[in-house]
């Protein structure tokens, strides 16, 4: 065979990879892998439509977080819907809850919001989209059942079954910015991640091209690998963590030093020998960042003793990074413990990393901060 022939077979074997991985309803949560695109590429929509009638166009007063508000609960109010309709027997533990918008101070933002979810709603299906999700011309909802959908996300965890979470804008300081954040649902069974998916709306395809093409979804179904999808509906691709030698880390961390220690950060890069000025973003796009290859290194180090990390905050972004062959821990060494509750309950600190550093950055984060490793 020559070789142009053979870069032809390899072509439509390419292709067909791709197709094969969305049409195939024989492997394990392909629905739900298929309603989660669908779900958080709608919330991408709605929130990026928030950001531009509300934030860009408007003049906010410093620290008005209202239009973060409106967005946060138009986007729980438009997944759990569509949840509700398509799952109706899965709980949800979501980050908002409707309380504040039933109390008659919350009509004005109450009306914006039921506004935004139903366009959302209504919004015409794309492909792989069904019916039966309650999305398409003529699916407005009413107050009541946005209000009550947003209260379904009011589930307590736990050890066993099935559950949702979902964080419907992460990242929310980022969000105002314009700058980084993620629409973020995963799927729990038996408080193990099966389903991870995040939007990341303003994520440049490629860190190393910032102005070039903005928006992606990354999702990851356990044992089927990490994808990345980009919002303009081009073809996926499957990603998989490059080898990392310590001092060739650049850490990823947040943006805000009162959700990460930063100043930890900084002796623990020390003690390894990176030099690299770290990456500093909002949300769980870092960990779709730290699956593609970006840094090589998420931390988030607690600034505060008494919080305690959320499980919408963490659970899409552990299994991308772990479907991309990286591994996930505490500053302790032990797996995330996603069955405790709404929180990470008893972990301490994130380590992320690939798996040929994880070992030596969880014994430079314990040298720095004293932290033992599990018995
Ligand atoms: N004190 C403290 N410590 C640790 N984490 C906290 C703390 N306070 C808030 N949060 C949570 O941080 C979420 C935002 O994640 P990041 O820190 O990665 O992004 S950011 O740079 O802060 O925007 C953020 O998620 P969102 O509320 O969805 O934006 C919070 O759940
Ligand atoms: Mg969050
Ligand atoms: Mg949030
Ligand atoms: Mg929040």
């Amino acid at each position: 065979m020559n070789s142009r022939s053979y870069l032809q077979i390899r072509r439509i074997i390419g292709v067909f990879t791709t197709r094969s991985f969305t049409t195939m309803s024989t492997r394990p949560f392909a629905l739900e892998r298929q309603f989660a695109v669908s779900a958080v590429r709608r919330a991408c929509a709605l929130t990026s439509s928030v950001f531009n009638k509300l934030v860009k166009n408007e003049t906010l007063t410093k620290g008005d977080k209202s239009p973060v508000t409106v967005g946060d609960y138009a986007a729980q109010g438009l997944i759990s819907i569509m949840l509700k309709n398509s799952f109706p027997a899965d709980p949800i533990v979501g980050e908002e809850d409707a309380g504040e918008l039933r109390a008659d101070e919350g009509k004005v933002l109450r009306e914006r919001i039921i506004d935004l979810a139903n366009e959302a709603l209504v919004a015409p299906r794309v492909e792989g989209d069904k019916a039966e999700w309650g999305i398409g011309p003529g699916q407005t909802k009413t107050t009541d059942e946005l209000l009550d959908a947003i209260d379904r996300g009011n589930y307590d965890g736990g050890r066993t079954g099935r559950m949702w979470t979902i964080d419907p804008i992460d990242g929310t300081k980022g969000f105002l910015r314009g700058e980084q954040y993620a629409v973020c649902l995963s799927l729990l069974v038996d408080a193990q991640v099966q389903l991870g998916i995040i939007g990341c709306p303003n994520l440049p395809l490629d860190l190393s091209n910032p102005d070039g093409e903005r928006g992606c979804i990354f999702v990851a179904v356990r044992g089927q690998g990490c994808q990345q999808i980009p919002l303009s509906g081009a073809s996926e691709t499957t990603l998989s963590m490059p080898t990392f030698t310590p001092s060739s880390l650049t850490f990823l961390e947040s943006v805000e030093a009162m959700h990460s220690s930063h100043s930890t950060s900084d002796i623990i890069s020390s003690i390894i020998g990176i030099t690299r000025p770290p990456i500093r973003m909002d949300s769980q796009a870092k960990y779709g960042c730290l699956a593609r290859g970006d840094g090589g290194l998420y931390l988030r180090m607690p600034t505060n003793a008494g919080y305690r990390e959320k499980i919408w905050d963490h659970a899409p972004g552990c299994l991308l990074v772990e479907e991309a062959g990286g591994i996930v821990t505490d500053s302790r060494g032990l797996p995330l413990d996603f069955g405790v509750g709404r929180t990470l309950g008893e972990n301490y600190g994130v380590v992320a990393a690939g798996k040929e550093v994880h070992a030596v950055v969880l014994d430079a984060v314990q040298q720095a901060t004293g932290v033992k490793a599990k018995a």
